[in-house]
């Protein structure tokens, strides 16, 4: 077990300004006679009134840090807040650590005696499933300071109802903002909320960012949601007092093996077996993989399985991920979180628990793969070694590229050293080997022992395919390009490590020398599903499918055939689906504008007697527009003007573009010449003929380039090409 090492700064009394007493009383009762130091150097200046952007490591009290000041400032100033008010808003990037804070937040004001209300607002919580539901109880409850994630508090905060409804909280008072982990909410993309709700909050408040990393983003948001903030850094040394500074706890070791991808197993179990009542933290990069390793672990925890891990003690096995429904998740952060002393368990997860979780007694922190996210790494570490307890990390890194993310961390100050490889005799004695690569037979045995569980249990065997295409999927998302190279990576090791039973069909293969890896033998149509009605529900889809097989088959239609028939129908389809759509918006388009032209013409019409006219304006629409814009002119003159346009108009239809200018150049000079005005609806209809002719060479073009019909009507489509 991790054992205490005290490292705190004064005690809570010498806080100055002076803390009140019910807060003194509070942190008394928790049994924290001393502050830590990145709390001595926080709540005085926020105390003070000042914005505060925090960075210290993981586990070094950065909550109590904002939780204190909060309710001391709230207290201070005896603000009276009405039943809607808000006084304090904490936002945090995920359900479970917002969850977390308004525990710690809840625990304080029982403990102090104050009375003011929190209320957690995340999205999918069971206790109020949108947002319409929110709002009735944030109506019932009347909080005073309000927990939550971006999104959700963005709609309860700024009104933004999906039911219509006014939102009944006001942020008027608002005395103080705090965003936990500031860093990881801007990378999770909720800068739009975050900037929503600063846009309602006033501008005379306090605000707090704090996290354990900092980034190029946080500083841009720095400079848009603070007002000079002061800024405190909290730095670690390293034990061995060389001097050097550290992003991690003091009391955090980290370890890496380079280690060959189908080995990884192996080694998880081994240092299960040889470290019992101990609680893990497995972090994988895809839900797909913590859902199968789950499985697998599982059953490797059934009696048969004994003889490849071997364990006397109870092993549980948790996994979280944010795919989960909320309930499942809460379930299982509260199931690990709970887990009894002297029990061993093992919690798989995806970053969703990277940050900020603080779980009781994490003896050590296992990474099947490094992050895609380089600054995940020291927060995923950071879930041991918490408040000056011990704690162990280990990382998997693939020979390969890999190795050089041990210099890459350590020019972040996150230092690490090598770990030993551990090694299984016959008899199931586990030991740790100072050569790296062994022969390791027990291993491939392993591996052998997994793949005949996913050929016995279909949804093993799905589930393997999906975690590995996924990984494969993750791995090009790395931040760290030059270090995580996937043409470097021994993909076919990777594919042996996920005990899967076949190489599935994926570009990514493509050009692999796949001949180390040896396909299981095994019928994969006969594969069942454990659960009855799924396997009903298969066999049922498998007996269709061959039935049609061999219809397809007796009417002699080669597979490349079928294949062939179905995209092109399905393409064919899609575009003729995609051209009725287009054809529609058209129409719409043009029953509009016509609705708007008939009303126009209609009146012309009426107040026309002249026959000739009148013969003209059906032929040229767009000259009863011009009439209507140009009523200073005489309509004969219009008239005049729109049969001379027309005829040219059906003139330029067969000009090039070259032409239909120089014959529009000559016109203007002859206007010029005779002195008189030109009248700019002429020089409006020439630009437009010359506008149309452009379009219809183009239109020509390609469709000769496509060798389609073409046709295009100059005086009537507006522009609106049919081809
Ligand atoms: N003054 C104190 N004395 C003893 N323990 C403390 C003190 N302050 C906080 N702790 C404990 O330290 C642990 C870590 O605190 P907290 O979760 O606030 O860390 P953090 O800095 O926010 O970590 P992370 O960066 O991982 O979110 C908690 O269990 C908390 O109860």
């Amino acid at each position: 077990m991790a054992e205490a090492v005290p490292i705190f700064g004064k005690p809570w009394d010498t806080v100055q300004p002076a803390l009140s007493q019910p807060i003194l009383d509070a942190v008394s009762s928790y049994g924290f006679d001393y502050m830590t130091p990145v709390q001595e150097a926080t709540i005085p200046v926020f105390l003070q009134n000042h914005d505060v952007v925090v960075e210290a490591a993981t586990g070094s009290g950065k909550t109590l840090a904002f939780v204190i000041p909060i309710l001391e400032l709230l207290l201070r100033k005896k603000l009276k807040l009405g039943h809607s008010e808000i006084g304090a808003v904490i936002i945090s990037p995920t359900r479970e650590l917002a969850k977390q804070i308004h525990t710690v937040l809840g625990e304080i004001l029982l403990a102090t005696g104050i009375n003011y209300k929190s209320h957690l607002v995340v999205g999918g919580s069971s206790s109020a499933t949108n947002t319409a539901d929110e709002l009735a109880m944030l109506k019932e409850i009347g909080p005073d300071i309000l927990v939550g994630t971006p999104g959700r508090l963005e709609d309860v905060i700024c009104g933004r109802l999906k039911h219509g409804k006014k939102t009944n909280v006001s942020v008027k008072k608002l005395e103080l903002l705090v965003m936990d982990e500031a860093d990881r909410l801007l990378d999770m993309g909720f800068e739009a909320s975050l900037t929503a709700i600063f846009s309602v909050l006033p501008r005379q408040r306090r605000t707090g960012l704090f996290s354990a990393t900092m980034s190029e983003a946080l500083s841009e948001l720095v400079r848009t949601g603070l007002r000079n903030p002061v800024r405190v850094q909290v730095k670690v040394q390293d034990k061995d007092g060389n001097g050097d500074e550290r992003r991690i706890p003091s009391t955090l070791s980290i370890q890496y093996l380079v280690c060959p991808p189908d080995r990884k197993i192996a080694q998880i179990l081994r240092h299960i077996q040889m470290n019992s009542a101990q609680k893990y933290i497995i972090y994988f990069s895809t839900c797909a993989a913590v859902d199968y390793f789950q499985k697998l672990l599982r059953r490797l925890l059934s009696p048969t399985a004994q003889i490849y891990f071997k364990v006397d003690f109870p092993v549980s096995v948790f996994s979280l991920h944010g795919q989960m429904i909320q309930k499942k998740r809460e379930a299982t952060y509260d199931g690990f979180s709970q887990l009894p002393p002297g029990e061993t368990g093992i919690l798989l997860c995806t970053d969703v628990a990277s940050r900020g979780l603080d779980i009781p007694d994490v003896d050590c922190v296992i990474q099947w793969d490094p992050p895609t996210d380089p600054k995940s790494f020291a927060h995923r570490c950071g879930r041991t070694a918490r408040a000056g307890r011990s704690g162990q990390a280990l990382v998997f890194l693939n020979p390969g590229s890999e190795e050089a993310y041990v210099d890459f961390l350590a020019l972040r100050k996150v230092p690490m050293v090598p770990a030993r490889y551990l090694w299984q005799d016959d008899e199931g004695n586990t030991s740790a080997l100072k050569i790296q690569f062994p022969q390791d037979s027990r291993s491939d045995e392993l591996l052998e022992f997994l793949r005949s569980l996913s050929a016995t249990d279909r949804e093993i065997y799905d589930r393997g395919k999906m975690a590995f295409v996924s990984f494969v999927q993750s791995y090009l998302k790395h931040e760290a390009k030059f270090i995580f190279r996937l043409k470097e990576l021994a993909i076919i090791e990777v594919a042996k490590g996920y005990a899967l039973l076949h190489l599935p069909s994926m570009p990514e293969l493509r050009g692999r020398p796949t001949g180390r890896f040896v396909k299981y033998e095994a019928d994969y149509d006969a594969i069942p599903f454990m659960d009855s009605v799924r396997e009903k529900r298969r066999l049922e889809k498998l007996e269709i499918a061959k039935a049609e097989k061999k219809r397809q088959a007796e009417s002699g239609e080669s597979l490349s055939k079928r294949k062939k028939q179905k995209k092109s129908n399905e393409a064919w389809s899609d575009a003729k689906e995609l051209k009725e759509r287009v054809k529609e918006r058209k129409l719409k388009r043009i029953k509009k504008r016509d609705a708007k032209h008939a009303d126009e013409e209609a009146r012309l019409m009426a107040a026309i007697s002249d026959p000739k006219l009148k013969e003209a304006l059906e032929n040229d629409p767009l000259l009863a527009k011009r009439m209507l814009s140009h009523r200073d002119k005489s309509l004969k003159d219009m008239v005049e003007m729109s049969t001379e346009r027309i005829k040219h108009t059906k003139k330029v239809e067969h000009m090039t573009l070259e032409e239909v200018i120089a014959d529009a150049k000559a016109k203007q000079r002859m206007q010029y010449n005779s002195s008189s005005d030109s009248s700019s609806a002429e020089e409006d209809d020439w630009e437009m003929v010359a506008r149309k002719e452009k379009v219809r060479q183009r239109l020509l073009k390609e469709a000769q380039k496509k060798k389609t019909k073409f046709s295009f009507d100059p005086g009537f489509s507006d522009g609106e090409e049919e081809m």
